[in-house]
């Protein structure tokens, strides 16, 4: 038998062996679109703050007011940890998702694992698709629900799947996907998934992790990918976002109806079992959704998504079906997708080198991520040191 000591060092030789050893990279600062590394600033493409709205003054400002109110939530929601700007936030976020109701949970993971676990468990099926976030797929896993997974995307396969637990049991069926997928940038095919749930009386989870604040429907324009695939509370009755990611900040919540809410603020035990989120942080995410809801934001990053796509696809550079703000370019390869990584950041721009386990094997990809901050200046550069990068690396583009 090993020791602790023997194991910790032969599994990190392993990590460095297979070029997947993650590491920190340290900012001191992140004045949207810039972080500043090492005393440079670059221009980042590899945050999630699609909106600009982490640096944005008045959710600052916000958020500094916020603090008066207390710098921590002192317990958690349900004892000592609730204040009236939680309250403020739920409504906003109900209003914002077109649903009944919304509960805050300390991050999205926590969520996606407290409502799984609070829905479904032992004798109950949870099915997935096969490139779902790591918190759905850890949230089904927990559960002890019984774990059916489909290839992405696959709506056939999925229906083998809803089949085979109806078959199998006249219990509950959860349907958790992410709306957008987070590596690869494309949308689930969310209204024939709604149709498939309705046929074999499946209820549908929709990670909108980010689909929040980018897209939605004429109605709830924020709301995100269900509400863009034209599904209400009835057909997506189960709706997870995260306050990290357009929002700017941190936290997450679901989003449903009220006997819904009411069920997680007693079932969810990531809900029950921890400290509630800073009211700062709350009041910062109330004004980001106030300011998410108004134009240009949206706008904006919508034309530098086209923008980006169409100058890419002119140079040949090898684009995923994704219309959202990520924008994953596979190369296979971590070594080379590492290589290109830090080139880039030599010439000024920091982009995500994206390898498994976070990715399938032998999809290793630079994902480049656009915010509405971006200028279209900065994208061209992008795309150049990008051309020169790959050229260098012997890319074929
Ligand atoms: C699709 C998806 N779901 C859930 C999460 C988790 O959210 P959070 O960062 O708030 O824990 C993320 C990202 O981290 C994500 O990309």
């Amino acid at each position: 038998m090993s020791s602790l000591q023997e194991f910790l060092n032969t599994r990190l030789a392993d990590r460095r062996a297979q070029q997947l050893y993650r590491q920190h990279k340290i900012l001191a600062a992140a004045p949207g679109p810039l972080a500043v590394v090492d005393g440079r600033e670059l221009i980042t493409f590899s945050s999630n703050d699609y909106l600009g709205l982490a640096s944005h003054p008045e959710v600052i400002a916000a958020q500094q007011r916020g603090a008066l109110l207390g710098a921590g939530a002192t317990a958690s929601h349900l004892v000592n940890g609730h204040f009236d700007i939680h309250q403020q936030l739920q409504h906003k976020i109900a209003e914002v998702t077109g649903r009944e109701a919304a509960l805050l949970f300390g991050s999205g993971y926590m969520a996606n694992v407290g409502a799984i676990n609070a829905l479904v468990g032992r004798g109950d099926f949870v099915v997935q698709d096969k490139l779902n976030h790591a918190s759905l797929i850890d949230g089904g896993r927990i559960s002890g629900a019984q774990y059916l997974r489909f290839a992405h995307n696959d709506l056939h396969g999925l229906e083998r799947q809803l089949r085979r637990a109806r078959e199998k049991s006249d219990g509950k069926i959860l349907l958790a996907v992410d709306g957008v997928y987070s590596m690869d940038g494309d949308t689930a095919h969310l209204a024939e998934m709604a149709a498939l749930c309705d046929r074999f009386d499946a209820w549908l989870m929709v990670d909108e992790a980010h689909g929040f604040g980018v897209m939605g429907s004429d109605a709830f324009p924020c709301a995100g990918s269900a509400a863009a695939a034209g599904l209400d509370q009835q057909s997506a009755p189960i709706v997870m976002g995260t306050l990290g990611k357009a929002a700017g900040n941190g936290g997450a919540f679901i989003a449903g109806s009220q006997a819904l809410i009411d069920y997680l603020t007693q079932f969810a035990r990531t809900y029950i079992y921890t400290t509630g989120m800073p009211p700062a942080v709350a009041a910062g995410c109330l004004r980001a959704l106030e300011l998410m809801q108004q134009e240009p934001l949206r706008e904006t990053l919508q034309q530098r998504i086209a923008y980006f796509r169409q100058r890419a696809t002119a140079l040949a550079l090898p684009l995923e079906n994704s219309t959202s703000a990520i924008q994953p370019l596979v190369l296979g390869c971590e070594k080379t997708v590492l290589g290109v990584a830090e080139q880039l950041q030599q010439a000024g721009y920091l982009v995500g080198a994206i390898r498994p386990p976070t990715v399938p094997a032998g999809t290793a990809r630079l994902r480049i991520t656009l915010s509405a901050t971006h200028s279209q200046a900065q994208i061209d550069g992008l795309l150049q040191a990008l051309v020169a990068a790959l050229k260098s690396s012997e890319v074929a583009v």
